[in-house]
């Protein structure tokens, strides 16, 4: 017979999301089930912000070497991919999650390694690597927080071929001679460009007609032209026809007609969930749905009597792809179960308890409880970096997105390069701040700022988006000289009265 163990709560994944879930609901005192089927910290830490990032800032460095010369002397830089390769395994302890778990544990949480899938209303079976299945019943809450994973095209001979994801490309012990990406968004982008600057032949193959078609053209176009200069081929609105690999590599055949090769090949053409592998038939959800579909509280279904909802976080649920994100759906979910349970069970301190945790895995916030049922989901304001070079930040809305709302538009548009700082400093200073407003309401519903620490720049126009700051207290604020988010003064100046 299959052992059955009942809790309080069970959270099927435990990436940022779920780690985050499961650790407040197990700081305020419930008994928590966490199940992970790979290593407990999910996407981010082991293959995707964290390794990514440690590629960029690495691939920085070089191109900062490179910039001396005109500027503040000589420099030879020699490009070693070997410390960058260290470095990741050194982030991601060798893609091992001992202290992950612990860190969980400590909480108040514990770990099962295995497939999580709903079997009931309340019920999770956990199918381990050795093919035993476990059956967690849950008597207040399912959380599902499983992540996506990269979705492969359907392009003639792809999937035969050994092709990289982001994860493999984020394994690499050495750079690669020549790559072909697959996808101008975030993954290709950042990783084409490290890349890059370790010495690889790089092509970007964007089905789109421009590179981060989902934000502002204008920052498409100066990646274009950026990533261009620095030695990258870039074909945008040409898709691929057909690959092939052999003992020489991987050949793929464009749309237009041209004929790629390179060692590597990496698809990055976005993540996404397979709902139909998680039994959600037993909720009544569509298995088909492209994500999990969730209210404003993070509920797939609300808890009824005798029941416990179910609820989802992170990627899964299809409103971005962002750690930061997933980390504040879980903090609503958390609310949300804990108000519907009645504000907790014994020994929990709902609304502000601070547990003793040690470091988190980077990217995630652990520790506040937060108060039961107060908060709502809003993705009015959802900030996101991409970590080129120069890197585009965005929060909210764009142009064309207001616009499709319906929205009375202007907006403002300021040079960084032109600006005092970016003049002074000089190469490597190509970027711009936009601004979206709405004029009926005076406030701004969206905003990118592109450049050198185009990311940091971004902090204060989240919390104008955010937080809806009149045009009129923005145009009086004072902007740092000679900074670079100054550039949002002359953005709001553009902008008009
Ligand atoms: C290369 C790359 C770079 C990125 N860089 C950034 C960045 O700079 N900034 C940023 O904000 N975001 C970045 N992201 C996105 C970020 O990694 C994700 O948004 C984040 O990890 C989502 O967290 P999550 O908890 O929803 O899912 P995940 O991190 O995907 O975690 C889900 C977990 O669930 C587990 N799981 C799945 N199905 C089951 C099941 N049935 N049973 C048990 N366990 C299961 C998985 O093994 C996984 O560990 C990047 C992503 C990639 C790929
Ligand atoms: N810095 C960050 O925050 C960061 C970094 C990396 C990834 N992420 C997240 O991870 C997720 C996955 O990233 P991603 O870059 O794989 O996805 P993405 O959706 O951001 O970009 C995929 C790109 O591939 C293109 N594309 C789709 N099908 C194609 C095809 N057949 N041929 C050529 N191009 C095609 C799309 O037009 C798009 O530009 C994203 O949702 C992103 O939010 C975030």
């Amino acid at each position: 017979m299959t052992a059955q163990t009942l809790v309080d709560a069970v959270v099927v994944g435990l990436g940022p999301g779920g780690e985050e879930t499961a650790g407040l609901l197990g700081e305020a005192g419930w008994d928590v089930a966490g199940v992970e089927a790979r290593l407990v910290g999910g996407e981010c830490p082991y293959w995707g912000c964290v390794p990514s990032k440690t590629m960029v800032r690495a691939a920085g460095l070089l191109a900062d070497g490179r910039r001396i010369p005109g500027m503040a002397g000589t420099a030879m830089v020699h490009p070693e991919y070997g410390p960058v390769a260290r470095a990741v395994r050194r982030a991601t302890a060798g893609w091992d999650d001992t202290a992950a778990v612990e860190r969980l544990t400590v909480r108040g949480v514990r770990v099962l390694r295995g497939t999580g899938r709903l079997t009931g209303r309340d019920e999770v079976t956990v199918t381990g690597s050795d093919g035993r299945e476990s059956v967690l019943r849950a008597s207040r809450a399912i959380v599902l927080a499983v992540g996506g994973e990269p979705v492969v095209p359907a392009v003639p001979g792809l999937a035969a071929t050994p092709f990289w994801t982001s994860r493999e490309a984020v394994e690499a012990t050495a750079a690669p001679e020549s790559l072909l990406v697959l996808g101008g968004g975030s993954v290709g982008l950042e990783i084409g460009q490290a890349f890059g600057r370790f010495g690889t032949a790089v092509a970007v193959v964007e089905g789109a007609s421009r590179l981060l078609p989902r934000e502002e053209p204008e920052a498409g176009d100066l990646l274009m032209r950026v990533l261009t200069e620095d030695g990258l081929e870039v074909h945008t609105g040409n898709p691929l026809t057909g690959v092939d690999h052999g003992p020489k590599g991987f050949t793929a055949w464009c749309e237009r007609g041209e004929r790629l090769t390179a060692e590597r090949l990496l698809v990055a053409v976005g993540r996404r969930v397979d709902p139909s592998r998680l039994g959600v038939g037993v909720l009544d959800v569509d298995p088909d749905v492209p994500a999990l579909p969730v209210d404003d509280r993070m509920r797939v279904v609300p808890p009824a009597r005798g029941v416990p909802g179910v609820w989802a976080v992170g990627d899964a649920t299809g409103r971005g792809a962002y750690t930061h994100l997933a980390v504040r759906q879980a903090s609503v979910a958390v609310g949300d179960i804990l108000g519907a349970a009645g504000g907790g069970v014994a020994g929990g301190e709902a609304g502000g308890a601070r547990g003793e945790v040690p470091e988190a895995v980077p990217g995630t916030v652990p520790g506040v409880v937060p108060a039961a049922g107060r908060s709502r989901a809003e993705y009015h304001a959802v900030p996101r970096v991409t970590f080129t070079d120069p890197e585009i930040g965005a929060v909210g809305r764009t142009e064309a997105e207001a616009r499709e709302r319906g929205l009375p538009v202007r907006t403002g548009l300021a040079d960084v390069a032109t600006s005092a700082r970016g003049r002074i400093h000089r190469v490597g200073n190509a970027g711009f701040v936009k601004l979206v407003a709405d004029t009926d309401e005076g406030v701004l519903v969206g905003a990118t700022a592109a450049g050198p620490c185009g990311g940091e720049v971004l902090g204060a126009l989240t919390v104008a988006v955010h937080a809806r700051v009149p045009l009129e207290t923005l145009r009086a604020t004072v902007w740092a000289y000679p900074t670079f988010h100054r550039v949002i003064g002359a953005a709001l100046e553009d902008l008009g009265p």
